[in-house]
């Protein structure tokens, strides 16, 4: 049996392709009502499927937001379920913002529900949350590597919450008296050390950090939100990643949806999003 494509070397080609901008479906209840929408099932799915067949054959990558689909139980998972695959077939990967995490066993669970192509919700990547320890995510790596898939861990987030635990000196570990997000950071280089063009394995900073001291150059992919609705620009970008700016994909979720329900407006948001972003690669 061949190997399947690594998850980068996909994310590259679509990127040279498509641009890096990765355009976020968060069907929120205000956003279905500016649409013109209930926020029921019915709603979301109309919402839903529109923004991904609008999107999907602009965007490299998109990004559902499962908690938007599972606040409507089974129903909005099923949802959730035929977006993944309409924006598959439009050529774009998806990334599912899922942030899961847990012990080794369990995580195996959640890395096969998301990660194996046999499971109705396989998708081309995965976020995941590092803080059961990075041993802990072991299960998602080898998953992913197994099916030619991503891993997007946690690092920096967008939120000003986040400092009080990233930025945390770690005792314990291969990175001791570092910090958490460096220490997360660091294992994402190693993971994906060697690997041609870029490795699988992506770390998530918020676009509208304050400027860091760590090494943001993964030699993988660096998902960026807080682009956008909460204020990040093309100017931040440069600001937080210096030249590891040319691996960040820049996601907004609100500000672009805000432009449907016309599928020509939101397509042609996208395409700005990525003439926008041109001048950073
Ligand atoms: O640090 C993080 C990690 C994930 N997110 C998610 O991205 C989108 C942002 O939506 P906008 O409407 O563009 O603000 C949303 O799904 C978050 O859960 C993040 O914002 N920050």
């Amino acid at each position: 049996m061949t190997a399947p494509e690594p998850f980068g070397a996909r994310l590259a080609a679509a990127v040279g392709t498509r641009g890096p901008f990765c355009a976020g479906i968060d069907p929120h209840a205000g956003l279905l009502e500016a649409w013109g929408l209930a926020d029921d099932v019915a709603g979301l799915e109309r919402f839903a499927l529109g923004a991904a067949e609008a999107l999907a054959p602009e965007c490299a990558v998109v990004k559902p937001q499962s908690a938007f689909f599972e606040r409507f139980g089974s129903r909005g998972v099923a949802v959730l379920e035929r977006v993944v695959s309409t924006c598959r077939e439009a050529g774009a990967l998806v990334l599912l913002d899922v942030k899961r995490g847990d012990i080794g066993s369990t995580s195996q669970a959640y890395a096969d529900a998301y990660l194996d192509p046999a499971s109705p919700l396989a998708c081309d990547a995965l976020t995941v949350s590092p803080y059961l320890g990075l041993g802990s995510l072991e299960p998602f790596v080898a998953t992913a590597a197994r099916h030619g898939a991503g891993v997007f861990v946690l690092a920096l987030t967008s939120n000003p919450e986040g400092p009080e635990v990233q930025h945390a000196r770690t005792t314990a570990g291969a990175h001791a008296g570092g910090t958490v997000a460096g220490a997360v950071l660091a294992h994402l280089r190693a993971l994906n050390a060697g690997a041609r063009p870029l490795g699988s394995h992506g770390a998530v900073v918020g676009a509208t950090i304050d400027a860091t001291q760590e090494d943001l150059d993964v030699h993988g992919p660096l998902l960026a939100p807080g682009f956008g609705a909460q204020g990040g620009t093309v100017d931040d970008l440069r600001r937080v990643f210096g030249p590891a700016v040319r691996h960040v994909l820049p996601t907004s979720s609100r500000e672009v949806l805000g432009h449907g329900p016309d599928p020509a407006a939101l397509r042609e948001a996208c395409r700005r999003a990525n003439d926008a972003l041109a001048v950073l690669r």
